[in-house]
């Protein structure tokens, strides 16, 4: 990796790292936009998540995996995806799909349909079984407003059920789950989440907006997980992990700035 040494950066391991993860969302790039990204970028880049149902209508889905494997960059599909699979009855359909892929990690969602607690806690155990699961707590309807406790409830049971990591919802956009619709973090709750003893290196945190990138590392530090970055994105997001931009300076001038 091109990192000079004559700086003093804050510590990022090489990949597969076990935390400082950047997940970039595909919305449905070409394919040569997608080869050139991951050209540019591909140190940084730890998972892609081809976003909602985006997977299934790509002519190109193979060639883009390929690319992936090329650079050891593991991927998933949208929760979304999973949860119109899921309420289609096509859950089974589903998974024999991804395993033919040679799909390694999923996603088990419910912020689109309604899920039970203990349901969505059988299917993350039953998928378990076959991959390493993603689940994700939090709503896509920025009108549902889930109180920190029961934040916290959830992200224990899906942990408990044997989710891999958690997911904190916050759309494409933004704007919903840790987000108020205004793009607002919900400060309250990351700090009730936190004092309730979440351990964040098992959260993935979804922060599309560059000033929530730069809230959670400046508030979690630079090796918080982060999700559903857009991949023009990426390269500048590495900047204020690591301290060379101003947002987030203090990371590699810790004496002269606080
Ligand atoms: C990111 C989104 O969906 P998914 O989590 O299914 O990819 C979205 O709809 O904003
Ligand atoms: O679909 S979006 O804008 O979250």
């Amino acid at each position: 990796m091109a990192v000079p040494t004559f700086l003093n950066l804050p510590d990022r391991e090489s990949k597969p790292r076990p935390k400082g993860v950047t997940a970039v969302i595909d919305s449905g790039l070409t394919l040569g936009g997608f080869r050139d990204f991951l050209e540019s970028a591909h140190p940084y880049v730890d998972f892609v998540k081809f976003g909602w149902g985006t997977a299934v209508v790509t002519p190109t889905l193979d060639e883009k995996i390929a690319i992936l494997r090329q650079h050891g960059i593991e991927f998933w599909f949208g929760g979304t995806l999973f949860e119109i699979a899921y309420a289609q009855g096509k859950l089974d359909e589903m998974v024999a799909w991804a395993k033919d892929l040679g799909v390694s990690h999923f996603e088990v969602s419910d912020g689109t349909i309604q899920m039970k607690t203990v349901e969505k806690a059988r299917l993350i155990e039953r998928l378990s079984a076959d991959f390493l699961v993603l689940s994700e707590v939090g709503s896509k309807d920025a009108a549902e407003v889930m109180s920190p406790s029961q934040w916290i409830r959830q992200i224990r049971a899906e942990l408990d059920a044997g989710a891999w990591r958690v997911i904190a919802e916050g759309r494409e956009s933004g704007t919903a789950g840790i987000y108020r619709d205004t793009g607002d973090v919900r400060l309250g709750l990351i700090q009730e989440l936190e004092e309730g003893g979440i351990d964040f290196d098992k959260m993935f945190f979804e922060t599309p907006q560059k000033v929530q990138q730069v809230w959670f590392l400046s508030h979690l530090g630079p090796n918080v997980n982060m999700a559903n970055i857009a991949p023009r994105d990426v390269i500048g997001l590495e900047t204020l992990r690591l301290g060379l931009r101003s947002d987030t300076v203090k990371f590699s001038l810790p004496k002269i700035r606080d």
